[in-house]
């Protein structure tokens, strides 16, 4: 650790330490922390352990970032990493005797060793999704070149993008992998034309053999960086590259973004990931608790399913937070009662109460003034058949019904019927902006219920 760096710490633990934290909070949380150092002006931290990292994003990440800028006298985001600074992070213990505004440190080689085939739970949600990942890992730009991977926040796009990466590499120890976020990726052209280093940035990108491109509806409005990223893009697709890139919606739904790139983005393979059903949560939460090894009983994993449903980073982050809980409360039997009381904030902050098929049945009729009969019934013509398809496409979407129960509850019609209309109105959507309107009111009303 160079001293700069040392000093700053050793100033910012006084402050916890003498001004605000009590000593048994202070040696349980914070003597086992280390500095790492500035990075892109993010103050970053490294923790023992995932117990350790929630506690402190939870509790004391304001007291961390107030007293780093008493002390640098900054401005400066924290984030804490779990496990020891890598060499990698001498870089970073530079920064902090710099201005904070230079150039991002080589981030070659970031990707996130937990996040590997192995450790994704596979389910309905999201198999479509992990079947392509795997056949571009397995065959980089012959598969489906570029992959473009789209779903809702914490869904496991950025987790599959990094098991592609892993795994290209596995095979093919020399092949240069490179995962960026968009941001990362504008920041970066910025400070290379700050810094009249256009060449250097040019040649990061564009001599790999895998683009892993996060979270890209950020550039969109961004226009050098939609010009500079469209001849990345092609450069490395010439060259028989592969490119996989993330978004929370497919490329025809991100607004003001090129056309160009759009096409682009629609030459390989969409894949989109749902929101897990409940089979899925519970795995999910099963692998969390054996990679952990948290010993925690089925109750409570129905328990937590059943409370946090549409974000897998929320289902997993509460896990944790029962197991802090317990931990904190020296409380080892870990009950439905314990896992309440350690979630109560975060689920009565969240949407909890269960929709119904009933339920939505009842404000599409309405919408649409039928009946709930006739929205049951085998009438076909389309004043009826259509909201039908409505419907049963919601529920889909908003409940955790099987297809054939959603089916059952429709008149009886076989889940082909279901599927058929999930996705025929999910294709309408793309491009009938009156349906898309139409179902953002009966979404809204449904929730509000
Ligand atoms: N199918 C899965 N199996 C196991 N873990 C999963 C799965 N899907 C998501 N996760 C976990 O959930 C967390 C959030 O996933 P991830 O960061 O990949 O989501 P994301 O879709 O990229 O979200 P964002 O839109 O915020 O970028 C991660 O810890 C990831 O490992």
């Amino acid at each position: 650790m160079n001293t700069q760096l040392a000093e700053t710490w050793e100033k910012v633990l006084k402050i916890l330490k003498v001004e605000i934290m009590s000593e048994v909070s202070y040696n349980t949380w914070i003597l086992g922390l280390k500095p790492i150092g500035m990075r892109n002006g993010v103050f970053m931290i490294s923790v023992p352990n995932e117990l350790t990292l929630d506690i402190i994003n939870q509790r004391y990440m304001l007291l961390f970032k107030e007293s780093i800028k008493h002390v640098l006298n900054q401005d400066v985001d924290v984030q804490c990493v779990v496990g020891e600074p890598d060499s990698d992070d001498s870089k970073a213990e530079e920064e902090v005797q710099k201005d904070s505004i230079k150039p991002a440190p080589e981030a070659f080689g970031s990707l996130n060793s937990k996040y590997t085939f192995d450790s994704f739970v596979i389910g309905n949600s999201n198999r479509f999704a992990h079947a392509a990942s795997v056949a571009v890992a397995e065959s980089p730009a012959n598969a489906y070149n570029p992959l473009f991977l789209y779903g809702g926040v914490g869904l496991g796009k950025t987790h599959l993008m990094h098991a592609i990466g892993h795994h290209i590499q596995a095979n093919n120890p020399k092949a240069k992998v490179v995962y960026v976020s968009s941001e990362k990726f504008t920041n970066e052209l910025i400070n290379s034309i700050r810094y009249d280093k256009n060449l250097d940035f040019r040649n990061k990108y564009r001599n790999v053999d895998v683009l892993l491109v996060d979270d890209i509806q950020f550039i969109a409005g961004k226009e050098s960086t939609q010009e500079e990223f469209f001849h990345t893009f092609n450069e490395l697709y010439e060259a028989r590259k592969q490119i996989i890139i993330s978004s929370d919606r497919p490329p025809n739904e991100i607004p003001t973004l090129e056309d160009r790139l759009r096409t682009r983005f629609a030459w390989g393979l969409q894949a989109d990931i749902q929101a897990p059903d409940f089979e899925t949560r519970i795995a999910i939460l099963k692998k969390k608790a054996e990679i952990e090894k948290y010993v925690v009983s089925s109750d409570v994993m129905v328990y937590i399913a059943t409370k946090i449903k549409s974000n897998i980073r929320e289902l997993e982050g509460a896990l944790t937070r029962v197991m802090a809980y317990s931990s904190l409360t020296n409380n080892k039997n870990i009950t439905v009662d314990l896992a309440a009381e350690a979630l109560k904030d975060i689920i009565s902050s969240t949407q909890t109460r269960s929709i119904t098929i009933d339920l939505i049945q009842d404000v599409v009729a309405n919408y649409y003034n039928l009946s709930v009969q006739e929205l049951k019934s085998q009438r076909r013509t389309r004043n009826v058949a259509y909201p039908r398809q409505i419907a049963m496409y919601l529920s889909r979407k908003l409940t955790d019904m099987s297809l054939p129960k959603i089916g059952d509850e429709f008149g009886g019609r076989d889940h082909t019927t279901v599927i058929h209309a999930y996705e025929k109105i999910s294709a309408a959507l793309k491009s009938d902006d009156s349906l898309a309107s139409a179902i953002r009111i009966i979404t809204k009303k449904v929730n509000s219920q």
